[in-house]
């Protein structure tokens, strides 16, 4: 288990080392529309199970979302700060 700043710590030396076989550092590569679709995408898969399919699967799509909330933070440029402006 891990919370939002440790993943984000964790992804931020990764876009940094770019270690091999890194899933993140080929979602980075891919490019900020690659990624954009893959936020979306979980979001939905957020939103079906939520409807339909209960808690426990509703969180491992939420926990994806928010990893690749972050993977397009890092595409982006963003520290956490930029966003956490905004809560
Ligand atoms: N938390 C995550 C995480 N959540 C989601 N994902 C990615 O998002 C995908 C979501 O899968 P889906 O269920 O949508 O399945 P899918 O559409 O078949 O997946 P793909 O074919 O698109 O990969 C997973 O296959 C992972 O590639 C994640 N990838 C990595 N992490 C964590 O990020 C850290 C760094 O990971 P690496 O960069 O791979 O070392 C580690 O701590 C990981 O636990």
């Amino acid at each position: 288990m891990k919370t939002f700043e440790q993943l984000w710590a964790e992804l931020s030396e990764k876009a940094a080392s770019r270690p091999a076989g890194s899933g993140t550092v080929a979602q980075l590569d891919a490019g900020v529309h690659a990624i954009g679709k893959k936020l979306v995408e979980e979001a939905a898969e957020s939103w079906m199970a939520a409807e339909h399919e209960g808690k426990e699967a509703a969180a491992l799509e939420i926990s994806q979302l928010l990893y690749h909330a972050q993977v397009l933070m890092l595409a982006t440029g963003l520290e956490l700060d930029d966003v956490y402006a905004h809560l």
